[in-house]
């Protein structure tokens, strides 16, 4: 039999798992290991107070451990040893190289990689080279995956993406056990307390990480004088602005002027968002909270397209001199490069996906209360889910509990 190295397998993933995970992504993402490339892992989840976020990740781990060790005929019980959701955006690449090719990357196996998206539409370049043998080049469609052991048998680079962001799911699995991506979540879940699961939503809203982990170019953090913060961008590129409701004039100014990390603080507070002259009437209690509702949000009207809903609509104020003159003075801190925000994180097709017309059709407030649903049917699975996992010393099994 020929020796097995590689294999793609074709809408492994439902287009509503890719967009599921998408939305996972662009609303808890920071800067990335690599020069314009953003990542979501596992522990990143759980350290955020999004612990339920791993869910949908669950299922997707088990199926692809079982086709690596069914095609590559492991005789052994592998480890998932690394999950992450990676984004590559504007200028990023990478060069002939494999996965296993560090000292310390030396317990890696096999890799799989989960494309999210689709190349020609939702981003250019970035397509993938093997550097021998078929096929030699892949280029990414939402729901495949390539699997391929992680030795130097598969040299492979990416090549670099020249608009728009390139989404992937990615995995590493191990035969060494000390090298299990499991025990340390875990070992996370314990230590992060899941006491308040049930009742309030507050108990689910996304805490933020150190401010520069969500300052893009990751070099410019220290100073934050150039470059710009990852959501502020991620709600602009959507049409929304952020508005401090408490804070005062002065304040405002200072942030203007003095760009350290105190006033970054601020996207820890309760604040709400503007669309053009207006201002909706909502409070959010951090930035990450409004910058999940509105990806939520976009994920639904998408997946909706033509569906009529009801509900209530977003009452909405206009905007009076002075609160556009504070929105603007802090948006000058926080998307100081307002161009690099939006060839990084913006469409590659258009620039606001999501167009008034779009945003007025559908009900705002009602999407409030699915997203709130949605948290909270996770954040039960987990509990629920959780003593399984402790008593298997895995979250590595789809416990059909629920
Ligand atoms: O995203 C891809 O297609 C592959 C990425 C890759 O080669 C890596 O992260 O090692
Ligand atoms: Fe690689």
């Amino acid at each position: 039999m020929a020796e097995r190295r590689r294999q793609i397998l074709g809408n492994f993933l439902s287009p509503e798992i890719c967009k599921e995970l998408e939305f996972i992504h662009k609303s808890c993402c920071t800067v990335g290991y690599r020069p314009n490339v953003f990542s979501t892992t596992l522990s990143h989840l759980i350290a955020t107070n999004s612990s339920h976020l791993i869910m949908p990740f669950v299922p997707i781990r088990e199926m692809l451990k079982e086709k690596v060790e069914e095609y590559f005929g492991c005789e052994y019980e592998l480890f998932v040893e690394f999950t992450g959701l990676i984004s590559w955006c504007k200028g990023a690449s990478i060069g002939w190289h494999s996965d296993d090719n560090r000292e310390h990357l030396k317990q890696r196996d096999f890799s799989a990689v989960c494309y999210l998206n689709n190349y020609g539409v939702d981003f250019h370049g970035g397509l993938f080279h093997f550097q021998d043998g078929e096929p030699s080049t892949i280029a990414p469609m939402a729901g495949d995956v390539v699997l391929y052991t992680a030795d130097d048998r598969n040299t492979h680079s990416v090549s670099e993406i020249s608009e728009g962001e390139r989404i992937t799911l990615a995995l590493w699995f191990s035969r060494d056990a000390s090298h299990d991506e499991d025990a340390k979540l875990l070992k996370y879940l314990s230590s992060y307390s899941l006491s308040s699961q049930i009742g309030s939503i507050a108990s689910c809203i996304p805490m933020l990480a150190s401010s520069n982990m969500y300052w893009f170019p990751p070099e410019e953090a220290s100073s934050f004088q150039t470059g710009f913060n990852i959501c502020s961008a991620r709600l602009y590129v959507l049409g929304f602005d952020v508005c401090f409701p408490d804070i005062s004039d002065k304040e405002c100014q200072l942030a203007a002027r003095d760009s350290s990390s105190k006033i970054l603080k601020l996207l820890e507070e309760p604040l709400c968002l503007t669309r053009g002259d207006e201002l909706l009437s909502r409070e959010f209690f951090n930035i990450l909270h409004a910058l999940q509702v509105v990806q939520f949000y976009c994920w639904k009207v998408l997946e909706s397209e033509q569906v009529e809903r009801s509900g209530p609509s977003i009452a909405v104020v206009s905007l009076s001199e002075l609160q556009r003159e504070k929105i603007s003075c802090l948006k000058a801190v926080l998307l100081k490069d307002l161009r690099l925000a939006e060839t990084t994180v913006g469409r590659a097709d258009c620039r606001s996906l999501l167009r008034p017309f779009d945003f007025d059709r559908l009900s705002f407030c009602s999407l409030v209360s699915d997203w709130e649903a949605y948290t909270f049917k996770l954040r039960s699975e987990l509990v629920m889910s959780l003593p399984y996992w402790r008593t298997h010393q895995s979250i590595f099994c789809v416990a059909n509990l629920h």
